[in-house]
């Protein structure tokens, strides 16, 4: 029977709960000031960004509502797929709206590129982008990301809301995953 405790798998922290949180402190408080007279919706693309979301919102203190897409490109596996999907669209009219991407990582920034292209057709008074993560390639599909909490390097990462194979989201920090886990 395998290990059941998920540290047993991890190399390396890449980055700690504390790091995490006092970042998104600061980015929670530009969001307010950027947002202080306007009527907010964020967006978060599940599943990876359910933990961004939640931690993100309870940091601001003005008043803000939520909405859900689910897009895929990743299937299982480390590698994009490269053909974007959306699996479940908002619940909202965006019409006329000011809306916030929450996403967890950008890393070939496919993902991204195609759900701002497709939100922007609804019309919306704003549409900008907080994630998280981000990797060196995201920068081949330019996107204007407003806000990124960490820069990453290139390799495959796992831990607040990232996974792999369905499984590490619920680690509180982000870190590299040990061979075994891959074979
Ligand atoms: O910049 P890209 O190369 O497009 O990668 C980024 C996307 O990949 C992950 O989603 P995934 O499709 O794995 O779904 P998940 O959030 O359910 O894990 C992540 O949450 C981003 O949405
Ligand atoms: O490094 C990653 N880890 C987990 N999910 C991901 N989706 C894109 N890049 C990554």
């Amino acid at each position: 029977m395998e290990d059941a405790h998920i540290s047993s798998d991890l190399v390396r922290v890449i980055l700690t709960e504390d790091q995490i949180n006092q970042r998104l402190a600061e980015i929670a408080a530009q969001i307010d000031e950027e947002y202080r007279d306007k009527d907010v919706l964020l967006v978060g693309v599940l599943t990876g960004a359910v933990m961004v979301m939640a931690d993100l919102s309870r940091a601001m203190t003005i008043h803000c509502s939520m909405d859900w897409m689910a897009i895929s490109s990743y299937g299982s596996g480390t590698q994009s797929s490269g053909v974007v999907r959306i699996l479940k669209d908002l619940n909202t009219d965006i019409s006329g709206r000011h809306v916030l991407v929450v996403e967890d990582i950008i890393d070939t920034g496919l993902t991204l590129s195609y759900l701002v292209s497709n939100l922007r057709s609804r019309e919306p008074a704003s549409v900008e982008i907080m994630t998280m993560f981000r990797k060196p390639e995201a920068a081949e599909n330019a996107v204007d990301v407003k806000w990124v909490g960490f820069d990453l390097p290139n390799e495959f990462v796992v831990g607040y809301g990232l996974d792999y194979a369905g499984k590490y989201r619920n680690l509180t920090s982000v870190a590299t995953l040990a061979p075994h886990v891959y074979s």
